[in-house]
């Protein structure tokens, strides 16, 4: 049974925005008291039973997600249509922290079932399309232009950390997020 959290932090972002590294980053700040989870977890690990993959390989950031990841997404499409929250009720069962960080919001549904469920902070990771394209990404038809990638293009979130490589500019805003946190812990 999930811990009840007294923050949520929701973080969207296009792909290669750094989600995972802000992730990371707070991870290090918050340490013990923050549980990382991803909605895409569960979806990969289904995903791989149904169509016998290996999903310790989907969850890596090797090429191997990639040669599926355009049949995840119809496949996870599918079963968020027929129950929006099948897949956060699912990432955050056995969240034992009282901080969460949900680092991979992808559609409203996403957002509403947090921000409807606990006290939340929504964080859209930015960074520039130069930027993105150095740390590898490639522009995929049915991956970029597909609801995982932009259903939360006009979504406002709370906050909107810049990662474009100014490490002292992102410390400055991980650290705003820390704070809140903290805050949060001490009430
Ligand atoms: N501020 C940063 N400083 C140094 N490296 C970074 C920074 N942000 C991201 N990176 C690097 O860029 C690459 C992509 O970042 P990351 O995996 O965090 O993006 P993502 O948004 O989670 O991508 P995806 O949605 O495709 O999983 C990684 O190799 C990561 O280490
Ligand atoms: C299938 C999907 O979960 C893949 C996410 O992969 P990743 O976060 O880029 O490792 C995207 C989606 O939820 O539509």
């Amino acid at each position: 049974m999930a811990l009840q959290p007294v923050l949520v932090i929701v973080l969207c972002g296009k792909r290669k925005s750094g989600k995972d590294h802000v992730a990371e980053r707070l991870k290090l700040m918050l340490k013990d008291v923050l549980a990382v989870l991803q909605l895409s977890k569960p979806l990969k690990e289904q995903y791989a039973k149904e169509h016998g993959l290996d999903a310790e390989r989907l969850l890596d950031s090797s090429s191997y997600k990639e040669t599926y990841r355009r049949d995840m997404i119809r496949w996870g499409e599918e079963r968020r249509d027929r129950d929006p929250a099948h897949f956060c009720r699912l990432a955050t069962a056995e969240a034992d922290k009282p901080v969460w960080l949900v680092c991979d919001a992808r559609r409203p549904t996403d957002m509403d079932y947090f921000t409807s469920h606990y006290p939340t902070l929504t964080v859209k990771v930015c960074a520039s399309e130069d930027v993105r394209k150095e740390r590898g990404w490639v522009w995929t038809d049915g991956v970029d232009n597909a609801p995982s990638e932009c259903a939360l293009d006009d979504y406002s979130c709370q906050m909107l950390l810049s990662n474009n490589g100014d490490n002292v500019m992102l410390t400055q805003q991980l650290e705003q997020i820390c704070d809140l946190a903290f805050s949060k812990l001490k009430l």
